[in-house]
């Protein structure tokens, strides 16, 4: 499918950027990618090509070198006023190409977050495909003074490498709660990252933001990329499009955790002596299904992207992918099998992604409006700060 992904905000910006850099070889998928911000500077250290970045709030009070301050009603009437023009900013790409929209987000600041709500219900109103929101939950370190262990939470004056991004934000769960309450009904579904989940004791976002931006935008490469347009004479026998991922994601801003799991496939160059490539490497039938059923394992049971118990999910996608000789038929049917018997069996759709220049077979995997303890617990803290 054709995904059209636009970045708000630092992290947003940030994480369109991955995703870009992520895109596969010969498995483009991308039609455009924009980054908006409201912050000069951060935008200037974005990779998206200055055709498509923009800089947007002027006008509104907000001048040069000013910031959000965290000010989350702030973000949401700028991003009112702004959404609009930012569609317009849409058109110096092709935007009618686009089988679904990706709105990424950081939540916990003012910007992205704010932003969010009026730009998804533009785009709702402009153009009748799907718009999905890509959203970070904040870590508790950013906004709880005594969540992290190892001492170096903002508060502690010893955040790594004293980065001046790695302020407290003490509106963050407040601020994520709102966001996520004003993109119910308006984003058609709302897939998450926690970034909770991801921090080792001690590390700041900003530590950690590249090596997260990375895990996320593999993520979303393998579940958008699917297994269409791919390059060669290799198809996938059960093409995953853009219909496909719709009904699995929905229209009911469910939220949506995506798993992953990848394991190296020998690709056949040593194995035949002279160091040259097989175009049909002889994989041993075992191995393919032994292979196929460990990242299928890791994909449903491994770490999500937002922790849930997979049996919650009330629709799941699972595609697995590599090179086309290691993408056993029979392993791959037993994979979407292991995914009914978590998610039931109706909800589920499965599909096939031939990469024949792949160097690992993998898993994606869609669970799609499931039941999330970390948000609950975000909201709890929401709650308490009312
Ligand atoms: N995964 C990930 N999360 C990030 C990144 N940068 C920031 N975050 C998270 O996103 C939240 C919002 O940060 P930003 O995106 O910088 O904020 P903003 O939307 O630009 O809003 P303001 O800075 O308040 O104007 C933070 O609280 C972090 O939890 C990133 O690069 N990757």
């Amino acid at each position: 499918m054709q995904l059209e992904v636009i970045g708000v905000g630092g992290a947003g910006c940030r994480i369109a950027d991955a995703i870009r850099a992520a895109e596969p070889a010969g498995h483009s998928f991308l039609t455009d990618v924009f980054a908006f911000d409201t912050d000069e500077s951060d935008l200037q250290r974005v990779v998206v090509p200055e055709s498509h970045r923009h800089r947007y709030g002027r006008g509104t009070g907000l001048e040069d070198g000013d910031g959000l301050e965290g000010d989350f009603e702030r973000g949401f009437e700028i991003g009112q006023v702004a959404a609009d023009g930012l569609l317009e900013v849409l058109d110096r790409g092709t935007p009618s190409a686009a089988d679904a929209f990706l709105v990424a987000v950081g939540l916990g600041g003012a910007t992205g977050g704010g932003t969010a709500p009026a730009l998804v219900a533009a785009l709702q109103r402009q153009y009748d495909v799907p718009v999905y929101v890509l959203a970070t939950l904040p870590a508790d370190r950013e906004f709880d003074p005594d969540a992290d262990a190892a001492g170096t939470g903002p508060h502690a004056g010893t955040t790594a490498r004293g980065d001046a991004d790695a302020v407290p934000r003490p509106n963050a769960a407040t601020n994520a709660i709102t966001a996520l309450d004003r993109l119910d009904g308006l984003a058609n579904a709302i897939v998450v990252f926690d970034n909770e989940a991801w921090l080792q004791p001690g590390e700041t976002v900003v530590d950690a933001r590249d090596r997260c931006n990375r895990e996320l935008a593999t993520r979303v490469g393998a579940v958008f990329a699917g297994g269409g347009a791919g390059s060669g004479d290799v198809t996938a026998q059960n093409v995953v499009d853009a219909a496909d991922i719709n009904r699995i994601l929905g229209n009911e801003s469910a939220i949506v955790a995506l798993g992953y799991g990848d394991q190296d496939a020998d690709t056949g160059g040593s194995r035949f002596g002279l160091g040259l490539v097989s175009a049909e490497p002889d994989v041993d039938t075992g191995e393919a299904v032994s292979a196929i059923e460990t990242v299928v394992r890791k994909g449903i049971r491994g770490k999500l992207t937002l922790e849930c118990d997979p049996e919650t999910a009330e629709r799941g996608l699972l595609i697995v992918g590599g090179p086309p000789a290691w993408l056993n038929r029979r392993a791959i049917a037993e994979g979407r099998g292991t995914l009914e018997a978590t998610v039931g069996e109706n909800g589920v759709l499965g599909g096939d992604a031939p990469r024949p220049d792949g160097e690992a077979v993998f898993a994606a995997v869609v669970l799609a409006d499931v039941e999330s303890d970390r948000v609950a617990k975000l909201r709890a803290v929401a709650e308490t700060a009312r």
